[in-house]
């Protein structure tokens, strides 16, 4: 089971059609209402108008009363059609929901005590709150969102992601966090739970697609007092026109007057406007982006620059130890036994698998390191090393090892040397570390007791197929930066190969952040992929902040959007949506303003003409009658936004384009599209009025 995608929705799935028809009737609330102040105003008015209606047929008046009737039916229908728009645009993403709620079956775990506990006790799934720990095992679903603290284990995402294939998860790294409902294929893993009952990953997806804490973003709300600016606006006129009309000896029946002032308010896009919104946030599920705000998504339309983290972002992140090389005078099992000592408590994959390698080439049992008084100095992306201290057998004090990024160990050293003057680096050294850089592999430096002892080679792969997606984003006028912790030859080789435009290296967390702030100070939106909990601040910081799904919960959380697929081209996608979203929104404002003008020319004559027969020469449609031309545009008003909801799901086309060029094209289509459509839609209309006497 997957996800449902947008796109294998139909536009009108009939399912989903039919609960928002029913949703159409519910929005008709007023407290719903209010929050769309055009469609309030219609809906006022469609009120309004049923209450003449109502009048004319109690006190027997006038002749009007069927076209009353019917323009009270179409005003109704107006907000009904809107309503519409808003229930197909979420139903769709209720259909998401439902799909991974299925994921949410209530699990049994088993908690246990401390991570080295054998016996557990068996609880419910739902009663798992932060910071317990539990134990999966092969064949297991993972009862809660948490990050893996001891082990390594295939998983399967499927439910969540959609990928058949198992992905890693193991302690220590930027691999650990696992996600609730998801399936532990082979061997066992003690997860760490972070999140307690109702604000998993999956809760807060469930949420997130069913625009149930959809708020409206800033460029929402800036369209959203234009749109109440106009409404005002054309109240006052229509408020203010029965009097000319008298002073010129005419009455103006009230229904007219109703009938021009919605159909001179910006319904369409009023209509649709949320719609629009919604849909733009389904679309990135499609590709298996979580938004987690529609803010962030309009944001994505606007990047200027893309910061990538470099291990577990544009490589997989699985550095692996494959070659000890010693200096001269040290001899290779003295080199692998210090790596090794330094690395038996270091829970990251690079530690790991040192010590993996350390045994494989020499025999080196844990037990050789336990037998001594260890401390151990994890690592930390801020000293870019870890290492160990241990009382010497023969009691003459205390050695210590340090291993870790080229730059840091020989500091290190120098320091032992005293006053931290820097020593002469042995070149040998220097042509360890560049050889595994220009390579494109990570060097470690080991270092003894102020002695450098030789290099540990990392080796790490490229995400298939990234530089040629690296290209695209360059062409879309995104420049691509590559940040790391790494040191510059292995970042420049990696830079070279991925084929970004710049890197950064010797980063620690504070530089990622800072490289941000800069960029964002100089006016720039800035978009961040990364997958550490290193990350994290600059994910936070960064105004499109997309963490990688195996990354760390530390970076799940800060982003404000999650692959899935942990692919950090997957900004192409995400940018193009969130143009997309852009001009959607900017098209159907230009279309929906445009309309206007037609209206203008349908309403004004049939209300004037009366009093003013110079207003002939605006009578260029030549509608039947004054009542059949108000009902047509009436009926048009209402039609046009059920025409344009596929549209509005589905969004404009986008194709990469200078943004003027996108401009006057869109003006062209929506804004010439706007002011002629409803001249020969209205006729339209009002030829089957007429035909069929309906005014
Ligand atoms: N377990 C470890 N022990 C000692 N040093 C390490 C260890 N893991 C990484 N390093 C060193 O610290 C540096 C910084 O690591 P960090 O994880 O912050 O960044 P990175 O993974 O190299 O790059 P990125 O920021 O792109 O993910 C690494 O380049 C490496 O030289
Ligand atoms: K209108
Ligand atoms: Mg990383």
């Amino acid at each position: 089971m997957s996800i449902h995608r947008p796109d294998a929705i139909s536009l009108f799935d009939p399912a989903i059609a039919r609960q928002a028809v029913l949703a159409s009737f519910r929005k008709l609330d007023p407290r719903d209402l209010v929050k769309n102040p055009v469609m309030f105003t219609t809906g006022v008015v469609a009120m309004l108008s049923s209450i003449l209606f109502v009048r004319d047929i109690v006190l027997g008046l006038g002749d009007n009363v069927g076209v009353v009737g019917q323009i009270a039916a179409w005003l109704w229908f107006t907000v009904l059609f809107a309503n519409f728009a808003e229930a197909v645009a979420e139903g769709r993403g209720k259909a998401q929901a439902d799909s991974l709620r299925k994921t949410k079956t209530d699990t049994r775990a088993r908690k246990i005590a401390a991570i080295d506990s054998k016996t557990w006790t068996e609880v419910a799934a739902s009663d798992l709150r932060a910071n317990d720990l539990v134990v999966v095992e092969a064949g297991d679903i993972i009862p809660g969102d948490g990050d893996v603290v001891s082990g390594i284990a295939t998983v399967d995402e499927s439910p969540i992601t959609g990928e058949s294939a198992p992905v890693i998860r193991e302690s220590g790294g930027d691999r650990s966090a696992v996600t609730g409902g998801t399936r532990v294929v082979s061997d066992r893993i003690v997860v760490r739970i972070t999140a307690d009952p109702g604000s998993s990953f999956l809760d807060r997806m469930i949420a997130l697609v069913e625009g149930a804490k959809r708020q409206k973003t800033p460029n929402e709300i800036a369209l959203t007092i234009l749109l109440v600016g106009l409404t005002l606006i054309f109240l006052i006129v229509c408020v203010t026109l029965p009097g000319f009309a008298l002073y010129s000896g005419a009455a103006l029946p009230v229904v007219f007057l109703i009938a021009l002032l919605v159909t001179l308010i910006p319904t369409t896009i009023g209509g649709l406007l949320s719609a629009i919104g919604i849909a733009g946030m389904d679309r990135l599920v499609k590709f298996n982006v979580i938004a987690k705000s529609g803010r962030a998504v309009e944001a994505a339309g606007d990047i200027d620059v893309l910061l990538l983290d470099k291990t577990g972002t544009i490589t997989l992140g699985n550095r692996q130890a494959s070659e000890f090389i010693p200096l001269p005078d040290v001899n290779e099992r003295e080199l692998a036994e210090a790596a090794f000592l330094a690395s038996l408590a270091d829970d990251t994959p690079e530690g790991k698998s040192i010590v993996a390698l350390a045994k494989s080439r020499f025999g080196l049992q844990e037990t050789d390191g336990l037998q001594r008084q260890m401390t151990f100095q994890p690592f930390s992306a801020h000293t870019r090393m870890s290492g160990v201290t241990f009382a010497v057998t023969d009691g003459r004090g205390r050695e210590e090892i340090q291993k870790g990024a080229p730059d840091a160990v020989i500091r290190w050293v120098a320091d032992w040397a005293g006053g931290g003057t820097v020593s002469v680096v042995p070149k040998d050294i220097i042509q360890a570390v560049e050889r595994i850089g220009k390579a494109g592999g990570t060097p470690l430096v080991v270092g003894k007791n102020g002695r450098l002892l030789g290099a540990i080679y990392l080796k790490d792969i490229i995400k298939p197929g990234i530089r040629e997606r690296f290209q695209t984003l360059r062409k879309m006028g995104i420049r691509t930066v590559m940040v790391t912790g790494d040191n510059p030859l292995t970042a420049a080789a990696i830079a070279a190969e991925a084929g970004v435009d710049d890197f950064l290296a010797e980063a620690t967390p504070e530089k990622k952040l800072s490289l941000i702030r800069e960029e964002q100070a100089k006016g720039r939106l800035v978009a961040m992929c990364g997958d550490g909990s290193n990350d994290a601040p600059a994910l936070a910081q960064a105004d499109v902040g997309v963490a990688m799904n195996t990354g760390t919960q530390a970076a799940r959380e800060a982003g404000n959007m999650v692959d899935l697929e942990s692919d950090p081209t997957k900004l192409i996608e995400i940018v193009m949506i969130g143009k997309q979203l852009l001009m959607s929104r900017g098209s159907l404002t230009t279309f929906s303003i445009a309309n206007d003008v037609a209206k203008y020319f349908a309403i004004i004559p049939a209300l004037f003409i009366a009093s003013y027969p110079q207003l002939q020469t605006l009578n260029v449609m030549h509608l039947a009658s004054p009542q059949s031309a108000i009902l047509s545009a009436i009926i048009f008003n209402a039609l046009i936004i059920i025409g344009l909801i596929p549209l509005a799901l589905k969004g404009v086309q986008y194709r990469p384009a200078g943004a003027e060029e996108l401009l006057r094209r869109n003006l062209f289509i929506y804004g010439l599209g706007g002011l002629v459509v409803p001249f020969i839609g209205i006729k339209a209309i009002d030829l089957i009025v007429a035909a069929f006497g309906l005014a």
